[in-house]
């Protein structure tokens, strides 16, 4: 335990207010911050309240015109150095994240950091290629061009799933394109957004352009989404909040990127190997304790291999290694707090009266907010379980017989964020990458997400897309410029216009 208050004790002073000023929270309130491993309270901050925000916009306004002024070539270079500094940094950002949220630490040296400099090292890059287009001529003797100019001060919001690589996401196209950005995290988990900021600024990237305000959802972040001086609005977090912070930004005419809950298919069919599907769903359910807004949770099995893939999915859970976060061989966490473990159990609980509970379905005896590994069969397609976004450990598993069915199961709910099909046959792949409905789908995989991949969903999962070259189309606005190459034409239009006069 002793290494993890180490790290800690860099925030002692409560800085939860990086590019601005920093000291207590506005809010007149104190945040915990809980290890959900032992329950323990590791840390204490002031809660930022209003005034922090106003002050963090004015910080990224100050920093605006400078920032956007900069060649791509000096927000490269910023950009290539900030990585180079989160690379040296790497052990204290998986430390914290794995102690702030219970990730399995190897799930963070090997997932979230990685990707996270690799994020990083990405947009340096992509910087240099941010351009508009020569546009020709649309009208005689003009000439037009199109420039893609950054919106101004993008006021960002993330949940506490990923909290560092959601900063990442949130902050790194935004940066690269030349706005500045104020970023609010979940309150539960600020420490590695915190961290991610002080990074930017000790790589040289000029105070006010980075700046994170850890408040409340409603007190601070509702006061960032109606911020005049804010532009846009990038939301990441569940489809209800969304909803929310969307009427709000919309109420004040701001530019909106959401990124929202999923209920993730996945769906196997007759000619898929056995054993690779089972360790890919029960990866895809687990990963991160399940709370993954990709995380596979229904899993839709032709009929000839269903009893196969129920059987081997809870063999394969019940030899999953659930422990101690830090220990490297844990493949399980905890949950990220008390709270949501027993919201997941509720869920699990109510799915008792109309399915059966295949193996799971309980937490441990201990202090943490552990769940076990949880498999759920003869659920109703109609069913809550089936559903509803749980982000726990926990997968629903149903049969379906001709391949229309599997496919139409698979869309049957109002999210579309991503989902995988399983097969050995290029027709069915081809298949199920068109008809279903979501914005990604892998083919015999279920997860992998890296920085060129365009990630974000259809329908109830949001709109919009983070990470990859596409995200510039989401932190630019189109300028269109016209030449007139003549001054004759000029004249000409003003005749048209007003005669001869
Ligand atoms: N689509 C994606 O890429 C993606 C990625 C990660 C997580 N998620 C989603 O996030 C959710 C889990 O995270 P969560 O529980 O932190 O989500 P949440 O919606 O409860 O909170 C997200 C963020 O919004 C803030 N917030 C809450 N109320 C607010 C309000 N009224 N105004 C402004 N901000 C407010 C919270 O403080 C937090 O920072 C899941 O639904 C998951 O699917 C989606």
């Amino acid at each position: 335990m002793g290494n993890r208050f180490q790290v800690l004790d860099r925030f002692a002073d409560g800085a939860q207010f990086i590019g601005g000023q920093s000291g207590p929270g506005s809010s007149g309130r104190t945040q915990r911050i809980v290890d959900p491993a032992s329950g323990d309270t590791v840390h204490r901050y002031g809660l930022a309240g209003p005034a922090d925000v106003d002050a963090a916009v004015a910080a990224a306004r100050a920093a605006l015109p400078g920032w956007a002024g900069a060649s791509p070539a000096e927000r490269s270079a910023a950009l290539h150095r900030f990585a180079a500094v989160l690379a040296e940094r790497a052990g204290d950002f998986a430390r914290v994240e794995s102690l702030q949220c219970g990730k399995p630490i190897k799930l963070c040296t090997e997932f979230d950091v990685p990707g996270t400099i690799d994020n990083t090292a990405f947009f340096a890059g992509a910087a240099r290629h941010l351009q508009g287009q020569a546009a020709g001529e649309y009208s005689g003797d003009h000439t037009s061009y199109v420039r893609r100019e950054p919106i101004g001060v993008i006021g960002s919001i993330a949940p506490w799933n990923y909290p560092l690589q959601m900063a990442a996401w949130k902050i790194l196209p935004a940066i690269a394109a030349g706005n500045t950005v104020v970023l609010k995290p979940a309150e539960i988990t600020p420490l590695t957004s915190l961290m991610f900021a002080r990074a930017a600024t000790d790589a040289g990237i000029p105070a006010g352009v980075v700046n994170v305000v850890s408040g409340a959802g409603r007190e601070a972040g509702e006061h960032l989404v109606g911020h005049p001086d804010v532009a846009m609005v990038s939301f990441t977090g569940s489809t209800a909040v969304g909803k929310r912070v969307a009427a709000l930004a919309t109420a004040s005419v701001k530019r909106l990127h959401l990124e929202l809950g999923g209920k993730a298919p996945f769906v196997v069919f007759d000619d898929a190997d056995p054993e690779a599907a089972v360790q890919g769903a029960v990866a895809g359910a687990l990963i991160n304790s399940g709370q993954d807004c990709t995380a596979a949770t229904r899993v839709y099995v032709q009929r000839p291999l269903y009893e196969r893939l129920r059987e081997g999915i809870a063999d394969t859970m019940a030899g999953v290694r659930l422990g101690d976060p830090f220990d490297p061989a844990t493949d399980l966490g905890p949950l990220v707090s008390h709270a949501q473990r027993d919201r997941v159990a509720g869920f699990v609980d109510r799915a008792r009266a109309y399915a059966t509970v295949v193996t799971g379905g309980e937490a441990p005896k201990n202090d943490g907010a552990y769940y076990l590994p949880t498999l759920i069969a003869d659920a109703p397609q109609n069913s809550e379980i089936v559903r509803s976004e749980i982000f726990g450990p926990v997968l629903a598993i149903l049969p379906f017989d001709s391949d229309d069915e599997g496919i139409a199961l698979a869309n049957d709910t109002p999210y579309g964020l991503a989902a995988s099909a399983w097969t050995r046959d290029v027709f069915r792949a081809g298949r199920a990458t068109r008809d279903i409905r979501a914005g990604c789908v892998w083919i015999n995989d279920h997860i992998p997400i890296i920085s060129e991949m365009p990630h974000g969903g259809f329908g109830a999962s949001g709109f919009g897309k983070d990470m990859s070259s596409y995200s510039f189309e989401e932190y630019t606005q189109v300028k269109h410029v016209m030449f007139d190459n003549t001054a004759v034409a000029a004249k000409d239009w003003h005749r048209t216009v007003f005669g001869d006069r």
